[in-house]
């Protein structure tokens, strides 16, 4: 039986993995689902998605390519969810939890819920009754600029059923891909959360002018906050060093192509919040999840004061000077 696989998001990381599923030899069907008519006869005509990483040619089947969100989910048995997690709640709306009965789903998204500070995994569960045996989570250090590229990546494949993690890694890896599994998806959900928050306080730094010294001291001080708050909410044996963590905030911290720090580095230059996002056709997850992990701290009570800092920044109107020169007083 061929697996039939889609992707669910039109933007660069669904053009990536898109790429990844094609380079990769085992047997598959692939199919694409994205909201934008004009890409989708864009792609159909020239087989490029013209808005993001338009060089990747794509090579799925013209019929495999819509906007009927039925169409897509009803004929897969492996979901790939890959919008931005503030429009994963309205993409999903008209979609009732029978439609994913049975069916496999994986989260490649690096962000919460907004309207219920969930991560994805949970509101799955929560809100489409889909048993966390039957969830994946895609992370690890990879900018999909990379994967255009074919540079070499490692991805971690994680959730509960290690067995179901390992299959599934089986459809991705490919000449530039290497996969990992894990079983670790709570913690791999809130760390690739997380990162995006620390990338926004590394670019806001970089964009006041702190130099290297001072970032190398704010990416220690960020992952023993990544490594107390997943303590914190679920307490396993974990290497925080493991690059599904410490590797994909470094990764996001300082890469060129990273958008959460692409968005800090305008911030800390003195745009608002506002005209950052006007300014990048992309989106920055780190804005809305500093909104909900303050939230959700607030129940754990972690000691956080990179994220506090963020979150007076982006959502007190202070100003990011003061803010960070603050938090330089709390670092070690
Ligand atoms: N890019 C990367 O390297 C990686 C990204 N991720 C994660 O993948 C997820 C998707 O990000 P990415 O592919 O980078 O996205 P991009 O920033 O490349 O593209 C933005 C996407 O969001 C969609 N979008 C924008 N506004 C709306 C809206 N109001 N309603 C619905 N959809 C909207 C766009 O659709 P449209 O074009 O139709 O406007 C487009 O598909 C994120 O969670 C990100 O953290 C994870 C690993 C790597
Ligand atoms: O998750 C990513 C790299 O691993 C992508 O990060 P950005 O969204 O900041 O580009």
């Amino acid at each position: 039986m061929t697996n039939k696989i889609a992707v669910i998001g039109g933007g660069s990381w669904a053009t990536a993995i898109i790429k990844m599923l094609s380079d990769n030899t085992s047997p598959k069907e692939i199919f694409w689902w994205m909201r934008d008519t004009e890409a989708i006869s864009y792609i159909k005509n020239f087989k490029h998605n013209p808005k993001y990483l338009s060089a990747v040619e794509i090579s799925i089947p013209s019929s495999n390519v819509s906007a009927d969100l039925n169409f897509i989910v009803d004929h897969a048995d492996y979901i790939i969810l890959n919008v931005p997690a503030a429009f994963l709640r309205s993409t999903l709306s008209d979609l009732k939890p029978e439609q994913l009965k049975g069916k496999k789903i994986i989260s490649a998204i690096k962000g919460m819920v907004p309207e219920y500070n969930q991560i994805i995994a949970t509101f799955l569960n929560e809100n489409f009754d889909v048993p966390y045996h039957n969830i994946l989570v895609i992370s690890g250090p990879c900018h999909a600029e990379e994967v255009a590229l074919e540079k070499l990546s490692y991805l971690t494949i994680a959730g509960t059923d290690k067995k179901l993690a390992a299959v599934f890694s089986d459809f991705l890896s490919n000449r530039y891909i290497k996969t990992i599994t894990s079983d670790d998806i709570f913690g791999t959900e809130y760390a690739a959360v997380l990162k995006n928050i620390y990338a926004v306080a590394s670019g806001i730094c970089h964009g006041l002018g702190y130099g290297d010294n001072f970032q190398a001291v704010l990416i220690s001080n960020a992952i023993r906050e990544i490594k107390d708050f997943v303590d914190a909410v679920h307490p396993i044996e974990r290497d925080i060093k493991e690059s599904a963590y410490l590797g994909d905030l470094l990764v996001t911290a300082y890469s060129q192509f990273s958008r959460n720090r692409t968005f800090g580095n305008m911030i800390g230059k003195g745009y608002t919040v506002k005209s950052a996002q006007l300014e990048m056709n992309m989106i920055a997850e780190g804005y809305y999840a500093t909104h909900s992990m303050y939230q959700i701290n607030k129940n754990f009570g972690v000691n956080m004061p990179i994220l506090s800092a963020v979150y007076s920044i982006l959502y007190e109107k202070e100003i990011p000077q003061q803010s960070i020169k603050l938090l330089t007083e709390k670092l070690s």
